[in-house]
Order: structure tokens, then sequence, then C-alpha cells
């Protein structure tokens, strides 16, 4: 889960802040407080902690605001704001193109996760379609070599590398070659991320550098060391011109916070991050999207992607039921085996509106989810296809299924529990998502419509997310996600 302990203790600060009966500079204050603190628990700086509490204060102004603006409103829109501005680098990375070669540059520490994020980026592009190969240009660690090929093995993806060879200036030259000879897309080259001296290494990578130049160098950074993070990209950048970051291991490390904010103070964009030690437990970052995880409410543009990448998307009927708001336990179950190929759910959960901080969200997806698999295979065709299972279940109904399950009646209720959740998420997309730029212009607040540069802008914003997800089901519009017709997630 992507800073779950960070993002429910400032979704709570929201959340009382919003259950006050009246909100006054004092409530505001306690709540800018409690974001603080959190903030700094996780490592941002303090500095920068401060100046996003300032702003947030003046954004909520009470005194210069215009009467009937709704302040619970307000300030959610002024902190999550902020909170995007924290992660904002300014700057655009590198955007492969397509049907031509684009070399990627891994560089980082030892350790950092160098070698497992270029299998996931192979792995992810490869994913969608294009044509990913990977290089080991790492000569110095012994293992390298075996642990890349193997890695590539794994998510079959082609790979480049030599035994014998130690100069790895020669064996990027000629993985880089033999990849763009064959037409290669995304051709990956691991670099080395230890030596004797640090010297040796940079050394090292400006050499490989001048002879790839690649597209765009990446450097990988261990997110567990916080607002460290700062001074080892700057390092990095001082040598070869560091393109954009990928931040690993963001699962269950509480400097996250820490490490992500002080990458994009220095001006360099996050492309990616890593949530786990699956090939795909990996990310694209969008300040957005991250910030909207972050705090609870879903992310359907990193749902959209899911959906499309497991094919989740064409399964028309099921796709129609679920934008009715109707989930039978038997799809439940369709949907939680194919989540299950997937790794862990939890970076899968978080997307869901009003499931991020559930009580599935902390704990290991995948084992919970075997026992309820276990479970549901002990129901009956007639239970797992009632419209409400619910309102069939009885206590000899739980006991049965238990005692076929080999699990206790306990698990059966919490199973019933999730099965709600899932239920009432979809419920909530029922016929709330609207059709058309005219519809969405009229349940928009027109200051945020003015902010987004009015009906012109928002029909941009359409026509764009249109486009985004436009292959998921040929009807265009959001309204497509699942790819059926008329639902949303609201
Ligand atoms: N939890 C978690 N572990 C990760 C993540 N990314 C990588 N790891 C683990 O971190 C450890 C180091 O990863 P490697 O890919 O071998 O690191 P490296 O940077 O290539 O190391 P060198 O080759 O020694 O330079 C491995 O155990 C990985 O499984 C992540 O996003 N989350």
């Amino acid at each position: 889960m992507v800073l779950t302990e960070l993002g429910s203790k400032i979704a709570g600060a929201l959340h009382r802040m919003t259950e006050s009966t009246v909100i006054d500079e004092e409530v505001v204050d306690q709540m800018v407080k409690e974001i603080g603190k959190a903030l700094i628990e996780s490592d941002v700086n303090v500095r920068l902690v401060f100046e996003i509490q300032k702003k947030i204060k003046k954004g909520v102004d009470f005194e210069a605001l215009p009467p009937g603006v709704n302040k619970r409103k307000l300030v959610q829109n002024v902190v999550f704001d902020e909170l995007c501005n924290m992660l904002d680098s300014g700057k655009e990375p590198y955007r492969p193109k397509k049907g031509r070669p684009n070399v990627f540059m891994f560089v980082g520490l030892q350790g950092s996760g160098k070698t497992t994020t270029c299998t996931k980026m192979a792995y992810y592009y490869q994913k969608k379609g294009w044509k990913a190969g990977l290089v080991c240009a790492d000569t110095f660690r012994a293992g390298a070599f075996d642990q890349l090929r193997q890695n590539a093995a794994k998510v079959k993806v082609p790979f480049y590398g030599s035994y014998t060879e130690t100069d790895p200036v020669q064996i990027a030259r000629e993985g880089v070659e033999k990849f763009k000879s064959e037409k290669f897309e995304i051709i990956i080259v691991d670099t080395s991320g230890r030596h004797k001296q640090e010297k040796a290494l940079f050394d090292e990578m400006q050499q490989v550098y001048d002879v790839l130049q690649p597209n765009e160098v990446i450097f990988v950074l261990d997110g567990a060391i916080g607002q460290a993070a700062k001074d080892q990209a700057i390092a990095f950048r001082a040598t070869v011109d560091v393109g954009s970051v990928i931040v690993t291991k963001l699962d269950g490390h509480a400097k996250g916070g820490g490490a992500l904010s002080a990458v994009a103070a220095t001006q360099c964009p996050i492309t990616f991050v890593g949530l786990g030690e699956h090939f795909d437990q990996f990310q694209q970052f969008e300040k957005m999207s991250f910030v909207r995880r972050l705090l609870g409410m879903g992310d359907l543009r990193g749902l959209a992607e899911v959906v499309k990448s497991h094919g989740l998307d064409k399964q028309p009927e099921l796709m129609e039921r679920l934008t009715q708001g109707l989930f039978s336990m038997r799809d439940m179950r369709d949907q939680m085996t194919n989540m299950m190929k997937m790794g862990s759910m939890a970076s899968i959960l978080e997307m869901f509106p009003g499931l991020s901080h559930s009580q599935l969200s902390d704990a290991d997806g995948q084992e919970k989810f075997k026992v309820f698999l276990f479970i549901m295979d002990s129901m009956t065709d007639a239970e797992l296809d009632h419209p409400d299972i619910r309102k069939i279940m009885n206590a000899s109904r739980i006991a049965r299924i238990a005692k076929g399950s080999g699990r206790s009646s306990r698990e059966v209720g919490a199973l019933m529990d999730v099965f709600k959740q899932f239920q009432k998420t979809f419920s909530r997309m029922k016929g709330r998502m609207p059709r058309n730029p005219q519809d969405m212009q009229k349940m928009i607040d027109p200051r945020i419509l003015k902010q987004m540069g009015g009906a012109g802008g928002m029909q941009n914003m359409m026509r764009q997310l249109t486009s985004q997800f436009g292959g998921m089901g040929g009807m265009g519009g959001m309204g497509d996600l699942f790819g059926g017709g008329g639902g949303g997630m609201g």
C-alpha cells in the first residue's frame, strides 16, 4: 500500500474537520497541525511542511471568502492542491515514442532495487504492447548477470548480457545495437550500483552514458531513505544527466512521503514508483492520481489501466452488470481469481474509491484472498449467483460454509463484509458517470469549472479522458471505464 499511514492520517484530519459543526479558523488550524505532524512523521522536510501549512492557511482565508462558499469543499480542495504541489517537480519526463528505439539507462546505488525495477519497467511496457529488451551492463557484481537474466526470463522479455566480457561499456553498446537492429522500442540498460570507490562508479556511469547517449537516464532511489533522497539525487545528477526518478520500496515504508517530496524538490520528475518485490508491483506516478489514492479517494485512471491490462474490459457482460450495480458473489470470486494473478491486492484495492483505507489494504491481500476463495468454493451455485447473498445468509448457512471450507465462521463473516464493500462501491457507480461533457458540466461546482478553464477547458479534458480510455469499449468517455454504458464511479 502506498504510504497507508500518511494517507490515513491526512484523510483522518480532513474527515475530522468536515465533521465539525462549524468550520472556523480554529478547526482549520487543528487540521493543519495534524497534517503537518503526519507529513513530518513521513520524513517530509520540516521547512517544506511549514510552507505547506502556511499555504493551506492562506488558501482558506475565510475573511476573504464571498458568502455561500462551501467551506468544507474549499478546505479539501486546498489541501489536495498543496499535496499535489509538494509532489510536483515542475518538469516533464521523457515520453517514449512508439515505432522507434527508446534507450533508458538505469543508475542507482546498490540495493536500491535497480535490477528489479529495470525488469518491472520492461514488463510494464511489454504488457502495453511495446517491444522491450533488457541489457545487463553491470559487470562489477558477480550475480548481476544471472539476476537480470532470470528476471527477464520470468517476464519473457529478451535479454542481452555476457558472462565473460568485463567491460560494461562494450556490453552496453553491443546490447543496445543488437536491440536497435531488431527494432526494439524500449531498450533498458542496467548499470552497476557499486564499485570499490564512489569515483569509479561515477566514472563508469559517465563512460556508459557517453557511448550510449540514452534518451533518458533513470535514477532508481530507495524510498526508505526518506528526505536523504535529495542529496542522493543531486549527487547522481551532478555526474550524469538524470532525466527522471523511480522511487522504490514505497510499500510499507514510513519515510516514503519524505523521499517523494525531496525528489520533487530537486526538479526531477518521478515517473514510476515500486510497490513491492513482484514485477507488477509497479505504478506510473502521476501526482494527482497519487494524492487521490493517498487520501482514499480512489484512482479511476489507475483502475482503468489495470482493467485494460488484464483484459477485464473484454468481459462485456460482467461490465454491463457492474455498471448497473449488479454484483454477485460469483463475480467477486472471478475478479479475485483474476487479481490473484497480478500479485498483491493492496495496490489494486486502493484504486477503488472507498476501499483505499479499508481493512483489506493493510494486510497481505494475497493471503486473505486465498482464504476467501476457499470459502467461496464451499458455497452453492444459488448462493454464488444470488443478487444479494447477504439477504439469504443466516447462521446455519455460515456454519455449513465454514465447515466445508475448513475456515471459521468469523472468516465467513469477514468475507461477507468485504463483499458488502465491493457491492457498495459498484452500486455507487450505477448511473453516476455522466455520458457527455454537458452533463458533467452541470455536476461541477462553477468555481472549479472556472479553474478548469471554463466549459471549453472541461470539454478538452473530457476529450483527453476519452482518448485515454477510448480503446476500452469503443464508446468513448469515462462512462466506458468498465466497458459498459452509463455507469461510473462518481
Ligand atoms: N519491498 C520492495 N522491495 C523491493 C522493491 N524493489 C526492489 N526490491 C527489493 O530490493 C532488493 C534489492 O533489489 P535489486 O533489484 O537486487 O537491487 P539493485 O539496486 O539492482 O542492487 P545491485 O545490483 O546490488 O546494485 C531485492 O530484494 C528486491 O526484491 C520494491 O518496490 N519494494
